[in-house]
């Protein structure tokens, strides 16, 4: 595992961006357009799923607006330094760095593409993260220069989007999905969370937010649907208590919905079958179509 090391497409293509992470053999991001849709939850349940599956994985918190990775990974302590080198923390078989425990909390809000630029090269030189199948990025939500310098300087090999399944949030995926398209990383599919809920008693399922928009949402945009996950209190309080559920239930099914999305990306990334979201007019022309009901 992790041995060979080959140029990532994307937007990191070049000598100088590549040798940021040499080790590291496919770097992606986890994105969304909008706070809340569970972006962090959905990082760090892929990150350990892809580990049961034999990979070797890491997760770069790169939340500066919310950095709660580390909770969700049962991770309190901040990494060890030495010779002036960060050792990556590790819980559930995965190496674990994130921006909170560098950034004080209430300076990030002002954090612009400059800083990150700093920051992230510096996560890259001196972090000593060896060698990787996957660096798993979860970045801020949303669109802006922080975002767009993360997906520039990362030579990354995708980009993996969540949402729920409703309008409001589909309506920002697709922005997400655009910057992107300007960055020439290609989208490995989306990811709808929080899709519905089934009733722990009666066993009747309760469509939330919505249903079934993420999947339009991603044939309409000709994106691959990688899967959807419900809401279950499950995977919150598991999130809570850095037990994520697939290491706590790992049997139950919302822990196989994220072993089989692990396993999609995989043959995706693997497989050598790069999916590329149309260019951008034609998804300017998809993006006013409506996205039917949702
Ligand atoms: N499928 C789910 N079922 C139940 N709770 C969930 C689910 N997904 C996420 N949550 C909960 O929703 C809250 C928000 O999730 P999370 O922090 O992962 O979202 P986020 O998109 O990363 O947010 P932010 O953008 O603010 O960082 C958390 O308390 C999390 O435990």
């Amino acid at each position: 595992m992790a041995q060979e090391h080959t140029e990532q497409p994307g937007a990191g293509d070049g000598p100088a961006r590549s040798s940021l992470i040499p080790g590291v053999k496919y770097a992606l991001a986890v994105s969304s357009g909008k706070g809340g849709v569970g972006k962090s939850t959905v990082a760090v349940n892929l990150a350990v799923a892809l580990r049961q599956s034999g990979a070797a994985v890491g997760l770069l918190d790169a939340d500066i607006y919310g950095p709660n990775i580390p909770m969700m990974m049962g991770v309190t302590k901040p990494p060890e330094q030495r010779d002036g080198k960060i050792i990556p923390a590790e819980n559930h078989g995965v190496k674990l760095i994130s921006m909170g425990f560098f950034v004080p909390e209430e300076t990030a809000v002002v954090w612009r593409g400059p800083m990150v630029h700093t920051a992230i090269q510096q996560f890259f030189r001196d972090v000593l993260w060896g060698d990787l199948d996957y660096l798993l990025i979860d970045l801020p939500p949303g669109t802006g220069d922080a975002q767009l310098t993360l997906t520039q300087l990362v030579p990354l090999r995708g980009a993996i989007t969540v949402t729920t399944p409703q309008n409001v949030a589909l309506y920002d995926v697709r922005k997400g999905i655009m910057m992107f398209q300007k960055v020439n990383v290609p989208l490995l599919g989306l990811i709808e969370n929080m899709s519905h809920f089934v009733c722990g008693h009666c066993g009747e399922k309760t469509e939330i937010f919505s249903y079934g928009g993420g999947e339009r949402a991603a044939q309409a945009m000709g994106i691959p649907f990688l899967g959807r996950i419900p809401i279950d209190p499950a995977i919150r309080t598991g999130g809570d208590s850095g037990l994520p559920i697939v290491v706590g239930h790992p049997d139950s099914p919302q822990s196989q919905a994220f072993l089989d999305i692990a396993r999609k990306i995989r043959e995706e990334v693997e497989e050598a079958k790069p999916t590329t979201a149309p260019p951008l007019e034609s998804l300017l022309k998809k993006i006013k179509a409506p996205f039917g009901k949702g």
